[in-house]
This record gives structure tokens, sequence and C-alpha cells, in this order.
């Protein structure tokens, strides 16, 4: 494998001309697709080489990788040349040398997930060792490319699904540990670097990344969303470092451990859950409980005496009940008609956050066309899983979740007039800014798309007559 370790930094939105590729030959393990350029967008975003393990093997790491793969330096074993799809074996004991060998009894933890899966043991030993050897060289390549987008990501358009795959699925710990650093949360709080990024990895683990929706790029999303809500000046000259601390901590923990499928059907099946939280909200109760367990399995805020700390985490986690909107938006309104919400009041505040990240879990019909599609299959694709396991098990097919007879379009329709819509209106109301505009334009165009995506093509060319 051959690696540049100085690169300079590409442009994200554009192909790489193939010159250049050749010249630079360069494949990581996380590399953004832009590395490996192609003629068209589309191709940018396929990732060209991926990681695997085998089970029976726990310190090897197997690299595939798409084309001509040559060895520099200290590094995989057993390079192969010139097939077209390329597999390199990887001593994964080489990468993590200090780490000593597996330990033979490593396998009986399995069973305690939350403490010490493999998974989460290889993430976060992974990213908290100081890179070493080929892997640190690989790392640079990608680097580039993060470093890059993390300075817009204060855009309402940054594309999440593209850094996703140029962290290599680690956008969570790097997006959030970057915003803490942004804020000037790490240097306020005295927050320990090392628990951070801990906490991070565990909670991104906690993620089920096999849901098409509600994974861990989804609380990414949420969270550079609230970052973009955070910097608002309503919010940016009102809210104290511990409501941003806490709406941080919120957004990225908000959908800890979800299953992929409904409160409805939790209750149902009568799942555990739904009785331990006597079917109210329970999948925000867990989500809650996760973070609150996440937060002190890490210590990351052992040190802090903030008062009810998580009972106030617990408040903005349970406002993302979607079912429970009409309550909070009521409430809301209602200061917004009496124009007395007051920022000086900390319990106007709390509402004012709990707003926010209701807004902030919600937004994704207010992204660029570009994003939002992207969304709402994700969604219809988790909706119509949860209705197929249902129609398996000749239960009741619950709403939106029948793949014959709802569609994208119809739910997106019913999902932005009556959700999204009126919480959006109240929100430009409290932060009439153009940031909320442009949300509100891109919500009233989205549904358009969608219409013109679900017609039959010669229907649609008819309509552009
Ligand atoms: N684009 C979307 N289309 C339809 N429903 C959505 C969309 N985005 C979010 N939701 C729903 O809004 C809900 C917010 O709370 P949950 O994350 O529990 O589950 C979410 C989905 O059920």
């Amino acid at each position: 494998m051959e690696v540049c370790s100085q690169l300079p930094v590409l442009p994200l939105d554009r192909p790489v001309p193939q010159h250049v590729l050749r010249r630079r030959g360069a494949i990581s393990l996380g590399t953004s697709s832009a590395l490996f350029g192609g003629p068209s967008p589309r191709q940018l975003c396929k990732r060209r080489g991926g990681v695997s393990y085998n089970s029976a093997d726990q310190a090897v790491l197997y690299l595939h990788l798409l084309g001509d793969v040559k060895q520099r330096g200290p590094g995989p074993s057993e390079p192969v040349r010139g097939a077209p799809h390329s597999h390199v074996k990887v001593d994964y004991q080489r990468f993590h040398c200090h780490q000593g060998p597996v330990r033979p009894g490593a396998r009986g933890l399995k069973s305690h997930r939350r403490r010490l899966s493999f998974q989460r043991g290889l993430k976060s030993r992974h990213l908290r060792q100081r890179p070493s050897g080929p892997q640190h060289l690989l790392d640079q390549v990608y680097n580039c490319q993060v470093k890059c987008m993390l300075d817009k990501v204060d855009s309402w358009d940054f594309d999440i699904f593209m850094f996703d795959r140029a962290t290599n699925g680690n956008g969570l710990v790097t997006l959030t540990f970057h915003l803490f650093l942004q804020l000037g949360l790490t240097r306020l709080f005295r927050l320990d670097p090392i628990k951070l990024r801990s906490f991070l990895v565990m909670v991104q683990a906690d993620y089920h990344q096999r849901n098409p929706y509600h994974n861990s790029l989804h609380a990414t999303d949420v969270t550079q969303a609230m970052y973009c809500f955070l910097r608002q000046p309503k919010l940016a000259t009102t809210l104290s470092s511990c409501d941003m601390l806490l709406a941080l901590v919120a957004a990225v923990t908000h959908d800890l451990d979800h299953p992929g499928v409904n409160q409805g059907f939790l209750v149902r099946t009568g799942h555990h859950l739904a009785a331990l939280y006597k079917n109210s909200s329970v999948l925000e109760s867990h989500h809650w409980r996760c973070a609150v367990s996440l937060l002190r399995e890490s210590g990351l805020l052992d040190h802090l005496p903030i008062t009810d700390r998580s009972e106030r985490l617990g408040s903005l986690i349970l406002a993302t009940d979607i079912s429970q909107q009409n309550r909070y938006l009521a409430r809301f309104r209602e200061h917004l008609d009496r124009e007395d919400l007051s920022m000086a009041d900390p319990s106007h505040r709390h509402l004012v956050l709990q707003i926010t990240m209701k807004c902030a879990d919600i937004c994704n019909p207010c992204r660029v066309w570009r994003l939002s599609s992207q969304w709402s299959s994700r969604v219809t694709a988790e909706f119509f899983h949860q209705g197929d396991v249902e129609k398996k098990h000749g239960m009741a097919v619950s709403p939106l979740c029948d793949r014959l007879s709802d569609s994208t379009a119809h739910i997106q329709a019913g999902f932005i007039r009556h959700v999204v819509e009126p919480l959006f209106r109240e929100w430009c109301r409290f932060s009439c800014t153009s940031l909320s505009h442009r949300m509100l334009a891109h919500l009233y165009r989205n549904p358009y798309h969608l219409h013109r995506r679900d017609l039959p093509a010669s229907l649609d060319h008819s309509l552009q007559i």
C-alpha cells in the first residue's frame, strides 16, 4: 500500500483528477471517497475499501481494497498486487503492538455488551491510542478532508453523509469532540479529553448501525443542527455554558440504543422496556437512562457540581417524544402570543432548550433536498421494515409502516404538514433569522421534489412541458 504522508487539503465537492490520483496512489482505511475520485459526484460517494475481521481470529484485520495495491513501509503483511479487488491481511497486534495479545478469556465477556463488548473495546482503543506506524500515515490522508469539512460545521448545508464516510463511520465522535472544543466547553469545564473521547466512543457504539434511520448518523445530524441553533443570536447571547453543555450531550445521546421500532410495537409485543416505563415515553426514557449510564461509566462530568444534571438532561431527551409535541408547542405558543418569554428566567430558558431539541430532532425535512431526500428514504425504510416484521408475525401493521399502501411522498407530506411545519413556524416567530427562513423555504420546496420523485418518468416529463 503506498501512502503519502503530506497531502494538501482536497475540496470535497469536486472530483479529484485522475492524474493526481495516480500520483498519490493513496488508499486509507477511512479515507474520503474524494481521494479516489471518479467522473461523477455519485461515484465520489462510493467507498473503495473496507475493513473486516474474522471472529475466529480476533488478532487479524482484513483490508479490502479496490484496484492495484502496493505496500510501502512496515504495515500490512502479505500484500496482494494487481488483483482488481485486493484483500490485505493486517496483523492487528502490530497495529496495536503495546496492547498485547487478545486475552483468551475475553470472549467470555461478550454477554456484558454494555460494558466490554469487543466492538466497543476495539473502537475505543483505536481512538484513544497514539497513532503509530502505517495507521498514522493513513490517518493523515483523510484527516485533511475531515478538517476541511469541520471548518464549515456551522453551515446548514453541512453534508453529514459525506462527513461520516470521511471519518470512516466515526462521524459522531469526531464532530461532537470538535463542537465541544469549538464552544469552549472542554476548556471551561476542564473536561478530560480522554474521558470525553471515550464517552463519545461509547455513545457511538450504543447506536444500532443496522437501523436505516435511528443510528449514530442521525444523532450526529441532530448534534450538528443543535450547534447551528445554539449559534443563533437569541440563544448564543442568553444561554449559559452549562445549558450549552447539556444541549450538546442531549443531542448526541437522545436516541441511544434505539431498537429501530416504535413505542407501539414495544407495547404490543410486551417488551420489557414498555413494562418498565409503564407504556409512556418508553423509548425516550430508555435513551435517557442509557445516556446517564454512559456519563457515569466515562466519569466525564463527575468533577462538576451541576445540580439536577440528570433530570435536566432527561427533560431535554423526553421532549423528543413526538406524541407529546402538542403539549410543548402549546406552552411555547402561549408565551410567544403573550410576548412574555424571558431568557433571564431559567424555566423559560429550559422550555426554549426543549423546543430547540425538538427542532434539531425533526429538522431533516428542513435541510436542502440533497440531504433531506436521504433522510426521508431512511425513515421510510425503517417504518417499512417494522411493517414487514409485523406482517411476518401476523400482527396488525402500524400506521405508515405498510410498504404496499404507504409511500415516502405520502408519509413526508403528512409529517411536514402536521408535525414539522407547526413547530418551525413557531420557531421562526421566536428566532426570526435568515437560518429560520431558509429552513422554512426548504420545508415548502422539498415536498415538490418528493412528489416529482414518486411520479412515473413519463408523467414527470409531461408536467415539465
Ligand atoms: N422525514 C421524516 N418523515 C417522517 N417521519 C419522521 C421523519 N423524521 C423523523 N420522523 C419521525 O419523527 C420522530 C421523532 O421521534 P423519533 O426519533 O422517536 O421517531 C421519529 C420519526 O418517527
